[in-house]
């Protein structure tokens, strides 16, 4: 059932069972990954190093172990990566990587002026830089902020080149714009606020205060990151940014060229929709993102808090693929990140590596070691490791000599204030246990207020007893797998709160805590001390295999990867939908022409949008519909052309057609075309006599108690339909409760009744059988031209509406390429109702035709016709029964001439598509103003 396919939200390649589906590609994309590694690992790379790439630096396809060694000391060089599967043909045959361009806030180096053009390059730290250094089968180019201010023209272009070097390119970013951008809006707003800190109120009063300056900063900032990619970008390039510094990024690039394959990928954890929607960028936040092609996080729950919050605060549509916006969709899948564990575990055999664990074990011989690597962020939860580590002291005074506790704070973001408050508290809790459990020789905690390199920070994950994770939220937390990467040997202990991303993949293996419950952290720290070399053994194989099966290289290989997909699955989708009505041509036609039709849906096709402009939405205004004021002008122009006829058909009820269109002079088809009227005449009942409507009370009282249990939903009592509707309520709620109403109706009042259940994106109505638009269409042309003194036949149709997928028949029934093929049932329907108008048309010719056109009476037998082929061709059977004057036909449509558009949906039987009733209004104004003209 091509409508069933078109109402799922998956569509895409159900339509063609020839195209492999997204799953299928992505398996054997992987596949041939494996196998590329696996050919280039047995081939040892023969050519490895010969060809040039895109860059022209020498680096082909994959690396060959002997050159990934050489470049272990360089971490940066480990960013010169190419995708394997995703690269394209050159003209000498040879594979051309595709360039991916990495854009991070922070540059994987940070630079230190040395002189007026010489530059110091450090690695930066953090878990962004860390894992992406780990990625080295791309070739890649890292594009951010160097962490330095450079005004003068000599020190930009020197530091230009000193990165170059490395693979970077510099983002310039004044000081102001930091202290706006970074420490204003990134880190004190969006960071606390992902990571479910609320700051306290007097801040966030003051913040409350700076926040449109911060916010225009933070999008100027984006804007000039996404300067520098435009300037880099080439095509074919994938282009991926990073984190919440860069959500405006995707949309900034998009602007640029919407070509451009751009995935935006978020290090931190995305909070409840309801944190969210406390933001004042909210929604502005939200679309930019959307607009990238792919959106990552790091696990599941804050892929799925996104897309919740897409759907709550942007009210669009969240399916198992990703968030649709009128047919767009952008995928949102978890790619749970993952370190390089070969680098870790090969540099446990470095010898500045052993010589540090040797000076480890010597100092702290005797004593088991415990162990905290974290920036110094409120996040990390260092507060509430050290007062549980102080409650396990005091309750356990045997273990006060034998236990160390290393903290490496690494200073961060230190010129927020809330960071500087910190580093103060901290200090003064490390002071007070160390003042109260130390001796003259021997302190409880060793506290350390900076960054160690490689060599020590491997050595010390390898000597520890006991690893501490307490982040109070944390996106992953790459400390925790660099642990277990370092513990093939001692197989100590992870101790690892739930609220780290890590917990997801590391669970298993770790003890996970709750570290706001400080009782249950120091008896976890008990327990980790004294755990048996037998568990422990077990506890650390299952977290080693995570460790080193789900590595940062996989973990870009597998984005990269979905990005290039989705370009293709976008690709397929868009085979699928139709495309944009081209209004100048329709309106040039339209003044050809002689004799027009002008089929209009009402409800969002020419009433006001409802959410234009991000306005809140205002439920009661919403559900009185009204016709939007700018059409009532060129309505008015457009209903006065003689050779125009225009019919409001609309699923409302007689009585808001009455308000909204009596003054024009037009046709009105209320209730799906059952009531029919020409202004100015009375309304007639077009519908056939024998519509039983037995079931409406006990479906009405369905309705009623699902209305009374759904807070904000409503149902509408039509004379022919009942509709319920959920489009106000609580999302999910609405959902569930629409669920649970079908079922219950379907096995109950309407088991055996003759209706059909027509669900709409966030309703659900109940018609007799055989109530749709299209099948009322005959009926109401068949009236049209009893009514009309109509001379020439009709050779121009505009049908435009914002039909459910049931009502689109009505699309087909003008369609002149249909005419041609055999009929389906439905339309030798119509074409059997016409058999009957016909004929009562010439009882109305013949002055006896009654005001109301009751059709019943001969539907059986037409309708057991109509099962046959006899009427398959109904288009000429309906031109050949529908005669004007001398005989002529009723109707000579050219396609040319016919347009029909869906308003607001993607997939449609229509030709042609529209965005909204804006557009709506703008084709009709431009209509009325030509035609006048
Ligand atoms: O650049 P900074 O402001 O100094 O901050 C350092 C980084 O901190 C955050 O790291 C996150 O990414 C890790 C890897 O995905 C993840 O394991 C961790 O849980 C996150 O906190 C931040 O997201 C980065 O952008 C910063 O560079
Ligand atoms: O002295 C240090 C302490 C930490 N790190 C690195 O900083 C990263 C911290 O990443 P994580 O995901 O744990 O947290 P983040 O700081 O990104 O929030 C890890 O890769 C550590 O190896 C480092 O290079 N030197």
């Amino acid at each position: 059932n091509p409508t069933q396919i078109l109402q799922t939200s998956g569509i895409k390649n159900s339509y063609d069972s020839t195209v492999p589906s997204r799953l299928e590609r992505l398996l054997r994309e992987r596949e041939l990954r494996k196998s590329s590694k696996s050919q280039n690992a047995n081939e040892g790379i023969r050519d490895g190093n010969k060809d040039s790439n895109v860059f022209g630096n020498g680096n082909e396809l994959c690396l060959s172990d002997g050159d990934r060694r050489a470049r272990e000391g360089e971490l940066i060089e480990g960013l010169a990566v190419s995708s394997l599967t995703n690269g394209f043909e050159r003209q000498d045959g040879r594979l051309q990587r595709q360039r991916l361009l990495v854009v991070a806030n922070r540059l994987p180096v940070s630079a230190v002026r040395k002189g007026e053009d010489s530059w110091n390059l450090e690695v930066s730290v953090g878990g962004l830089v860390s894992a992406l250094l780990g990625v080295n089968e791309f070739e890649a180019n890292w594009i951010g902020w160097a962490g330095v201010n450079v005004t003068d023209e000599i020190g930009q272009r020197s530091l230009t080149e000193a990165l170059a070097e490395k693979r970077c390119i510099p983002v310039f970013l004044d000081q102001e714009l930091v202290h706006q951008y970074y420490n204003g809006y990134c880190n004190n707003i969006l960071w606390p606020l992902f990571h479910y800190l609320p700051l306290p109120q007097e801040d966030r009063l003051a913040t409350t205060r700076s926040f449109q300056s911060q916010f225009a900063a933070y999008k100027e900032a984006n804007q000039m990151f996404a300067d520098v990619v435009n300037e880099h970008y080439q095509e074919g390039d994938v282009v991926w940014c990073h984190d919440y510094h860069l959500m405006f990024l995707p949309k900034c690039l998009k602007e640029y060229n919407s070509e451009m394959k751009v995935g935006w990928f978020l290090h931190t954890p995305f909070p409840s929709s309801e944190i969210h929607r406390t933001l004042p960028s909210r929604s502005e936040l939200l679309r930019a993102v959307l607009a990238a092609d792919l959106v990552g996080f790091h696990t599941y729950d804050y892929a799925r808090h996104f897309v919740s919050a897409c759907t709550r605060i942007l009210g669009l549509e969240g399916t198992p693929e990703g968030v649709e916006d009128q047919g767009q969709l952008t995928r949102v899948a978890a790619f749970p990140i993952g370190i390089d564990s070969d680098r870790f575990i090969r540099a446990l055999e470095l010898p500045a590596v052993k010589y540090h664990i040797k000076e480890l074990q010597e100092r702290f011989a005797g004593r088991k070691v415990m162990l905290g690597v974290d920036r110094l962020d409120m996040i990390k939860g260092i507060p509430q490791k050290i007062l549980a580590f102080e409650k396990f002291l005091e309750e356990n005074p045997d273990w006060r000599d034998k236990v160390v506790l290393l903290q490496i704070a690494v200073p961060t973001r230190t010129d927020v204030p809330e960071y500087q408050k910190l580093t103060c508290q901290v200090h003064e809790i490390v002071g007070r246990i160390n003042g109260r459990f130390g001796t003259l020789t021997a302190v409880p905690i060793h506290h350390l207020d900076r960054s160690l390199d490689f060599p020590a920070l491997c050595a010390l994950y390898a000597v520890t007893d006991v690893a501490l994770v307490t982040s109070l939220r944390d996106g992953m937390n790459l400390v925790s797998y660099e642990f277990v990467a370092c513990q093939a040997s001692k197989k100590g202990v992870l101790i690892l709160s739930e609220f780290a991303g890590a917990a997801q993949s590391l669970g298993a293996g770790a003890i996970l805590v709750n570290p706001w419950n400080i009782t249950e952290l120091a008896s976890s720290i008990g327990y980790a001390l004294t755990m048996s070399a037998n568990e422990r053994e077990k506890r650390h194989q299952h977290n080693f295999l995570h460790v080193t099966t789900h590595t940062s290289q996989e973990w870009a290989e597998t984005f990269v990867s979905e990005l290039n997909d989705t370009v293709v699955e976008a690709q397929l989708r868009t085979r699928h939908i139709p495309p944009q009505l081209p209004s100048e041509v329709a309106i040039e036609r339209y003044l050809q022409s002689n004799n027009r039709l002008l089929i209009l849906g009402f409800n969002a096709t020419l009433t006001e949008p409802v959410d234009a402009q991000g306005r809140r939405i205002d439920q009661l205004k919403e559900m009185e519909l009204k016709l939007h004021p700018d059409l009532k002008e060129p309505l008015r122009t457009l209903c006065n052309d003689p050779k125009t006829t225009i019919v409001v058909l609309s699923g409302s009820d007689r009585n808001v057609l009455d308000e909204n269109f009596g003054e024009y002079r037009m046709w009105l088809a209320a209730e799906h075309g059952m009531f029919l009227r020409q202004t100015g005449g009375n309304w007639m009942t077009t519908m056939p006599e024998n519509l039983s409507m037995d079931w409406v009370d006990s479906v009405k009282h369905v309705f009623e108690y699902f209305t009374e249990r759904t807070p904000r939903s409503h149902f509408e009592l039509r004379e022919t339909s009942l509709v319920w509707n959920y489009k106000y309520t609580d999302i999910e709620f609405g959902k569930l409760q629409s669920k649970d109403l079908l079922q219950h109706l379907w096995t109950g009042p309407i088991s055996n009744a003759s209706v059909e259940v027509v669900q709409g994106s966030r309703s659900v109505e109940v018609r007799a059988v055989g109530v749709t638009k299209g099948a009322a269409i005959d009926r109401i042309l068949g009236e049209i031209v009893h009514n009309n003194d109509v001379k020439t036949p009709i050779d121009y149709v505009l049908c435009i509406g914002h039909f459910l997928a049931k009502d689109e028949d009505i699309y087909s029934f003008f369609d002149p390429d249909l005419s041609q093929v055999q009929a389906p049932t439905m339309r030798t329907k119509i074409a059997s109702h016409l058999n009957r108008s016909t004929s009562n048309h010439s009882a109305g010719k013949s002055g006896h035709r009654p005001a109301s056109c009751k059709v019943g009476q001969q539907a059986s037998t037409i309708d057991k016709k109509a099962g046959s082929n006899e009427n398959a061709n109904w288009w000429s059977l309906f031109r050949d029964r529908m005669t004007v004057h001398e005989g002529s036909s009723v109707l000579d449509l050219k396609a040319d001439n016919y347009f029909s558009c869906a308003v607001g949906r993607n997939c449609s039987l229509a030709r042609y598509l529209l965005g909204s009733s804006a557009d709506v209004v703008s084709l009709l104004k431009d209509m009325a103003y030509n035609s006048s003209c």
